[in-house]
């Protein structure tokens, strides 16, 4: 039995109206990256970081899964289904839900969900359910000490050990939609390759990482993925 291990970066959702982050116009060109992606950042100016991530809730209703998206989705269950004998670890850097609203059961955040929160006076993770702000009390302990549940730079990315197992498990191993800038995810390809799985890349430009990879195919996603997944 093949086992697939596809990662994704904000590339996947770029056609469906999400910002990457290093691109021209990307998200790193109109925000800080210390002041709202870091815990230094949160911890100088709270409000600051909640607004971010609230705009990021607000807009994200707004697009919808691409035909990338649709297509993992599509293998994933087709793989459930037993029609396709493999199996495949789907593992995102993305924090927004159009893997999971375009059908795929159990995506990976390693680096956190928009649409939790996580309570740092009693370690509560908790349902977004509206915008959230230094004064929102934590619905568990009253305290006001709630915050996005993302891993932010120079924190632990989630999941690592279910991730480490099956890069060094996998037959394939897929990068689609990243830049391979940041670590550890960047350092995926070379996990698998020593575990002599294939690696290939779907991305829209040369990255960081293309010369790690067997094969490299350039190209927008919509159109790469479901060729891919054929
Ligand atoms: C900047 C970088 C040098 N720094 C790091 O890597 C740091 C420090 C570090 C650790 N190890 C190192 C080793 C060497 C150097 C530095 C480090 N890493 C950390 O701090 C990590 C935590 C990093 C997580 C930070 N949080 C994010 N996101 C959440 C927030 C939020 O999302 O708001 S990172 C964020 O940027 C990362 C990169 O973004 P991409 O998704 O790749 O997007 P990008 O815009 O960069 O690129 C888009 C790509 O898509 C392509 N594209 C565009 N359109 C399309 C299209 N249409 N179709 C196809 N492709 C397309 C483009 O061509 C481009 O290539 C993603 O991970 C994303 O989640 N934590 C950690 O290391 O903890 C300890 C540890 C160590 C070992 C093992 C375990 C733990």
């Amino acid at each position: 039995m093949k086992k697939i291990v596809v990662l994704t970066g904000a590339g996947v959702s770029k056609e469906s109206g999400l910002d990457t982050f290093r691109d021209a116009n990307g998200i790193w060109a109109k925000y800080n990256m210390e002041d709202v992606c870091t815990p230094e950042g949160f911890r100088r100016n709270p409000q600051k970081l909640h607004e971010f991530y609230n705009k990021l809730r607000q807009d994200l209703p707004n697009v919808h899964p691409n035909a990338a998206h649709i297509a993992l989705a599509e293998l994933g269950n087709a793989i459930e289904r037993k029609q396709i004998e493999a199996q495949l670890t789907l593992i995102t850097q993305n924090i927004d839900d159009l893997h999971e609203r375009a059908g795929s059961k159990h995506p990976i955040h390693m680096h956190g969900d928009l649409y939790q929160l996580w309570c740092c006076g009693c370690d509560a993770k908790l349902e977004w359910h509206q915008a959230c702000f230094i004064d929102t009390p934590c619905p568990s302990c009253g305290q006001n000490k709630l915050r996005p549940d993302i891993v932010w730079f120079g924190e632990m990315p989630y999941d690592m050990d279910k991730i480490q197992t099956a890069l060094l498990s996998c037959d394939i191993f897929v990068s689609i939609g990243t830049s391979g800038v940041v670590y550890p995810a960047a350092g995926f390809v070379q996990m698998a390759s020593s575990a002599h799985a294939k690696t290939i890349e779907l991305n829209l430009e040369i990255s960081a990482g293309t010369s790690l990879f067997n094969e490299s195919f350039l190209g927008p996603a919509t159109q790469l993925v479901p060729q891919f997944v054929e």
